[in-house]
Parts: structure tokens; C-alpha cells; sequence
């Protein structure tokens, strides 16, 4: 995929990041927002779950890391989250990133290869309620890294490869942290007020 041209860098405009653990809520915030603000969602988990259900060579070895709650390759993420930007980049008001980066350096090549962040919105919630969460969502979700043994590890990893994410982006003043302990709307409310700071 050709690097960003320079008139599509120009027009990638207000890009937010949604950085927080498994289950904390970043695709019901995501989609409250795009219905107050019209940004495009684009969430790393969705693009690559439409890969694996392509039934391509390489969405089976994204499937495999996936059920295994690991991170798939840098560059695969990367690339695709790049190519829908692209795609949008002509009439988008502003991109939400849902679930990217996951570690440091992932924000590093984002930001070589797109653009630097507006915004990194960090819902913080306990891992008590996210397991809770996400064992409720595997009741209807049907994905295969919602069962207790691949949620224990996607939040193993979580704390220890994206949380430094927020501290490397803390640094820059541009973190909102989220309390994510009450009910869905309150929990927008802060989201909402974060993202009109921006203005
Ligand atoms: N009780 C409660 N459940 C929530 C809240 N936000 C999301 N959920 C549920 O928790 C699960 C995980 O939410 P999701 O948005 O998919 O989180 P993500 O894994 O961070 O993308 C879903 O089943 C949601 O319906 C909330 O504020 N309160
Ligand atoms: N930025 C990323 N880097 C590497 N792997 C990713 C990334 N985003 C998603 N994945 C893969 O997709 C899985 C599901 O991600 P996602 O849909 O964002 O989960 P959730 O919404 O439950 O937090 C992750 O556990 C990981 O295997
Ligand atoms: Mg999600």
C-alpha cells in the first residue's frame, strides 16, 4: 500500500484513539460517538474479524492468534487500519481508532506512517468488571476469544503491552481518562466532553 500521499495526510483530520482493556467498552462508546459527531469507526478487531471470515489464507493465521488472544503482526494492523483511512480520508469529519495501538511501538509506526493522534480517550475499568463484561458478551457475541481462558490472557496482555501506551501518550497531555463504572451514558457523557475539548 503506497505511503499516505501528502494531500490524504492533509485531510486525515482529528484522529482519536480508543486505547483501553478487553471489555471496557470502547465499541459501544465508538458507536455512540459516530452518532453525535459522524467520525469514522474503524476498529482494528472488526477489520481484522472481516478478514478471517473472508476465509483467506491469511485471515486463518489471524484467526489463530486471535482465539489465542494474542496481538497479531504490527504491519497487518497497521496496513489495514491505514487502507480504510485512505478509503475515507476524502469526506471523513475525523477517525476513531477502536483498539489500536496495543503497544507502544504500534502508536510510534501509526504516527511514522499516518499522522500524530488528537486524542486518546482511556476508559479505565477494573479487570473484575471487564471479565464480567466480556463472558456476558460471549454469550451472544460468538466470537472465539470471549471464554474465560483467552479473556485471562487478553488482559495479561493488556496490562502489560498497551497500558504503557497511555503513560507514552500521558506524556503528551493528550490522554482523557474515562471512568468507566457507571451506566453506558454516563460513561459517554465523559467521552462526549473529552472530544469537544478538542474544539
Ligand atoms: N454494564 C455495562 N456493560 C457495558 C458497558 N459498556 C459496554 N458494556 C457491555 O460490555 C461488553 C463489552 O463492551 P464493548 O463495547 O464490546 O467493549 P470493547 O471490548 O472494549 O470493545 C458488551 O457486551 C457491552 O454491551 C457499560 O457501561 N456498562
Ligand atoms: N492493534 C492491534 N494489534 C494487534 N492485534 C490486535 C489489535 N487490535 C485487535 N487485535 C486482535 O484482535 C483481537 C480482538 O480485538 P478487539 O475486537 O479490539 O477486542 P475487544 O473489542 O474485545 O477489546 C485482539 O485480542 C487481538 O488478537
Ligand atoms: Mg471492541
Amino acid at each position: 500500500i503506497p505511503p499516505l500521499d501528502r494531500c490524504h495526510c492533509n485531510k486525515i483530520i482529528n484522529v482519536i484513539h480508543f486505547t483501553c482493556g478487553p471489555g471496557s467498552g470502547k465499541g459501544t462508546q465508538c458507536e455512540k460517538v459516530v452518532a453525535k459527531y459522524g467520525f469514522t469507526h474503524l476498529s482494528s478487531g472488526d477489520l481484522l474479524r472481516a478478514e478471517v471470515s473472508s476465509g483467506s489464507e491469511r485471515g486463518k493465521q489471524l484467526a489463530a492468534i486471535m482465539e489465542k488472544g494474542e496481538l497479531v503482526p504490527l504491519d497487518t494492523v497497521l496496513d489495514m487500519i491505514k487502507e480504510a483511512m485512505i478509503a475515507k480520508a476524502d469526506t471523513s469529519k475525523g477517525f476513531l481508532i477502536d483498539g489500536y495501538p496495543r503497544e507502544v511501538r504500534q502508536g510510534e509506526e501509526f504516527e511514522k506512517k499516518i499522522g500524530a493522534p488528537s486524542l486518546l480517550l482511556y476508559i479505565d475499568a477494573k479487570a473484575e468488571t471487564m471479565v464480567k463484561r466480556l463472558m456476558k458478551r460471549g454469550e451472544t457475541s460468538g466470537r472465539t476469544d470471549d471464554n474465560e481462558e483467552t479473556i485471562k490472557k487478553r488482559l495479561d496482555l493488556y496490562y502489560k503491552a498497551t497500558e504503557p501506551v497511555i503513560a507514552f501518550y500521558e506524556g503528551r497531555g493528550i490522554v482523557r481518562k474515562i471512568d468507566s463504572e457507571g451506566s453506558v451514558d454516563q460513561v459517554f457523557s465523559q467521552v462526549a466532553k473529552a472530544i469537544d475539548s478538542l474544539k
